[in-house]
This record gives structure tokens, sequence and C-alpha cells, in this order.
């Protein structure tokens, strides 16, 4: 039986990213309680809580992290990286045990959380970007990832070409454009993400910047398709283009659920994300769900 049956879980979002947050630290008797791929798509059915992230808390697997947390799209695939979601799951521990800092550890590492500049701002250090073909990944060398040979449409008028690719712990590519509504993303979105460039897929990005202060947004998630907002696609998109010196380091990132602010901090390379986290309703998984999962 799944690890989910029964449990808790709430319902939240990040700017309108769609979000579960389930604390499996309470299953700490049974270590083994491993959320699947299968699990994870299961949630996300019609009949489950449709997502388009699942945060999983997992007891602590270094001193003073409060926990280790996994991460699900909804196709059931994993990620190193999602930044509404840790905004989400700040708040949940934040209002559980009082606190108002804390650090994580994912697959990409420790991230420190707090509450704030505002009582209801969350900001997350995503950690330091990385720009490496090998790092992103890539399935070939590229000297210089600020722009890669990647295009769709007619090779003579490209609908859209030389994006740049930044990981953030998860893989983006950033188009830069002129008008982001203007591109069918849910036609372009599936065939980038699946470009055999990116060996493990890839988030993708159509940006427009607006000023040195501003960038317009809007992500196609690896795993999860059009979304209201990708954080870690936000914290991707204001490194590369101040990377390209076209923006300042302290950016104001408007996506079509709302607006986040990011800083790509001189002293460490790290990237601050801040915005909001807004908690929906709780509830339990009906055991039913996970019928057909092995
Ligand atoms: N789809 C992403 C994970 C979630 C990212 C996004 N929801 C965020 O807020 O960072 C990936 O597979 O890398």
């Amino acid at each position: 039986m799944s690890a989910l049956a029964n449990h808790a879980f709430a319902k939240m979002n990040g700017i309108g990213n769609e979000i579960v947050v389930v604390d499996l630290r309470d299953s700490m008797g049974n270590l083994a309680a491993q959320v699947t791929a299968e699990d994870a798509r299961a949630v996300a059915s019609p009949a489950g809580v449709p997502y388009d992230q699942l945060m999983v808390l997992q007891p602590p697997r270094l001193q003073g992290t409060e926990a280790f947390i996994k991460i699900y799209n909804s196709d059931g695939s994993e990620a190193g990286a999602c930044g509404n979601g840790m905004r989400c799951v700040v708040r949940r521990v934040f209002e559980r045990t009082g606190q108002s800092a804390v650090t994580f550890e994912t697959r990409a590492g420790l991230l420190n959380c707090w509450q704030g500049p505002a009582p209801d701002l969350y900001t997350v250090d995503m950690g330091a970007p990385k720009f490496g073909w090998q790092d992103i990944p890539l399935a070939e060398e590229f000297r210089d990832t600020r722009y890669i040979e990647l295009q769709v449409g007619p090779i003579d008028n490209p609908v859209l070409h030389s994006p740049s690719v930044v990981s953030m712990g998860n893989p983006h590519a950033i188009f830069w454009v002129d008008d982001v509504n203007a591109y069918d993303l849910e036609r372009f979105g599936p065939l980038l993400e699946n470009h055999p460039i990116f060996p493990e897929r890839a988030n993708i990005t159509l940006a427009h910047i607006v000023d040195r202060d501003h960038i317009t947004m809007r992500t196609w998630e690896r795993g999860a398709g059009l979304t209201r907002a990708c954080g870690s696609a936000a914290c991707a998109t204001a490194v590369a283009a101040a990377r390209l010196k076209r923006t300042n380091r302290i950016v104001e990132m408007t996506l079509p659920g709302g607006k986040l602010g990011i800083e790509w901090r001189e002293r460490d390379d790290h990237v601050l994300m801040t915005g909001t986290a807004e908690f929906e309703y709780e509830g339990r998984f009906d055991p039913a769900l996970f019928a057909s999962v092995a």
C-alpha cells in the first residue's frame, strides 16, 4: 500500500503554481516510506489533488536541517528544485513551529529560508546557478551558454532561437522575446522540453526584458506543462539576463500568476527568491487513489 494512503496533505500555491505539501516525517518509524512516481501520478489524477509539484518532507539527513525534501512533477518525474513549492513548505512549517528561519535539504543542496521582508513574504536562498554545459546538462559541448544553438520553426526564419541555459538544480532554457504572449508555448514547449539537446529534458521560458529592473516571463515546465508560475525559472531568467548585462542583479519578475523578487547576490553568487505562499485547504489522500499502484 502507498505511503500516502490516508496521509494528510496541504494544498497550497506559490503565485498560482499548484503545490501539494506532504509531511512524511511523522512516519519516521517507516523510513522506507517512499513516494513512488506512480503515487505522484495518482495524486495528480483528476480523482486526486491535481497539482504542478508535490513536495514531500522526509526526515532530515543532515544536522541542522529541518527535513529532506523530495520534489515530484505531476508526471511523476523528480526535480532538484522548486522555488514556489519551497515557499509553500516554509510557510507550512513556520505556521506549525513558530520558527522564522529554517534550512532544508533537497537533491540540489541546502536551502536557507526565512520569513520576510514583509509578514506575508518568504525568501528562499536557492543557491548558486550553474552555467557549464555539463551542469545544465546539455548533450553536447557549448562553450558559451549565454546563447546556444537551438531553434524551432523554419531554419531560415526560426520562431524561437538562441536561448540562454542555466541550472538552478534543475535545467532551464530561456528564450528572449518582445512579447511572451505572442508564442504558442503549449505547442513549442513540449518540443523544446523533450529536445535531444536536453538529456534530462528542460523547463522552457519565454522572457521579455522590460528594463534593467523588470522582466516578464511565461514558462512551460518540465514534467508539469504550462504553469502560472515557476520559481526556479524566475531565478534562472534573472541570472541569465544579468549575465548578458541586460539587467541589474536585483530584479522584479512578473509571471502570469504574480510577482517574485530575485537577487543574484554579489558576495556568494547565491540567488535569493522572495514571494508569497498561499494556503488553500488540507485533507487526507483517499486510499482508493492508490489501488492500482503496485
Ligand atoms: N518542473 C521543474 C520543477 C518545478 C519548478 C517550479 N515549479 C518552481 O517553482 O521552481 C523541473 O522539473 O525542473
